[in-house]
């Protein structure tokens, strides 16, 4: 029986071996294709400045090359919007989106706190003043967080502020998809949708946020590793959904509970499938 094991364990350390090599091979091509991609995009800005001033140097890539930064580090940039910023701030505004189909209360209050702010919805000071618009994006990222957990792996011996000990090696995962819904942290409503927990004064959606721990809300992780991206996730979901809400009633096809698929990024699976209508009198 023994030997059975150690053979069969021999084949298998074989096995991983050469898994670990076909996998290396499939995510160095991988990888060449993404760079092969992004640098296509570089170039063609390039050429697309060199032949015409207009319409350039405004948007971010633009900017990056006037600012003279090398290729790599613009196309490695690049790289980490595109993977870290599109399917996480699109899976939270999805769900925001779903949530706010079963909450229209709370949608018409949201639309009058965007219609307060209609005139200058692009400048930064606007954007910052949408507060319930913030707060539901919280709480929807609170009960269905883009990333729903993620590990570290220890490179030395240490301790966890618990008297837990790691060894070198050793996975820890946090779960920001757990400690949303813990009644311990947020609450015996922790289940329910309820921007207004996200507001110094209880219930009431005008005022000032409160300053929630990164630790109490992991969504963006937190100590030095901690999302670079997160204000800027902020203001681009705040755009997008005030842009989106003030023109169209979105109104969801299917009435059943959609369901979370946590992958890498998570997200509603087979999407939300929607109606949309122009609002009669769009604000
Ligand atoms: C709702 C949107 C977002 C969520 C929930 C989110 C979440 C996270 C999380 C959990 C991490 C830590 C990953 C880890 O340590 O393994 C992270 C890292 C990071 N994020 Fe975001 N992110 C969002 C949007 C963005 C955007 C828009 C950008 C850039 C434009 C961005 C750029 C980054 C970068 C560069 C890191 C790596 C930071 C480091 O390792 O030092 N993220 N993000």
């Amino acid at each position: 029986m023994r030997q059975t094991w150690s053979s069969s364990f021999v084949i298998g350390l074989e096995g991983q071996e050469m898994a670990r090599s076909w996998i290396g091979e499939k995510v160095r091509d991988a990888v060449e294709e993404v760079h092969a991609y992004v640098e296509e995009i570089i170039r063609n800005r390039k050429k697309k400045m060199d032949e015409s001033q207009e319409n350039c140097g405004e948007d971010l890539l633009s900017r990056l090359i006037l600012a003279g930064c090398d290729e790599e580090v613009i196309r490695d940039m690049i790289i980490n919007f595109i993977m870290a910023g599109r399917d996480t701030t699109s899976a939270a505004m999805t769900w925001l989106f779903w949530l706010l189909s079963c909450h229209p209360v709370i949608e018409q209050e949201l639309l009058k706190e965007i219609q307060r702010n209609d005139k200058r919805l692009s400048d930064y000071e606007s954007l910052e003043g949408l507060k319930l618009l913030k707060a539901s994006l919280c709480e929807s990222m609170r009960l269905y967080p883009p990333v729903a957990w993620d590990s570290k792996h220890a490179m030395v011996d240490d301790m966890l502020p618990d008297g837990t000990l790691v060894q070198a090696g050793d996975r820890v995962t946090y779960f920001p998809y757990g400690m949303g819904r813990m009644e311990a942290l947020w609450g015996k409503d922790c289940i329910e949708f309820r921007p207004s927990r996200w507001f110094i004064e209880p219930s009431h959606q005008g005022g000032s946020l409160k300053k929630v721990s990164p630790y109490k809300f992991p969504v963006f992780q937190a100590g030095p590793r901690i999302c670079l991206g997160r204000d800027m996730a902020f203001i681009q979901m705040k755009y997008v959904v005030a842009s989106i809400l003030r023109q169209f009633e979105i109104k969801p096809i299917r009435s059943e509970k959609p369901i979370f698929v946590p992958l890498l990024t998570a997200h509603m699976a087979g999407g939300l499938k929607v109606l949309i209508k122009k609002r009669d009198h769009s604000i």
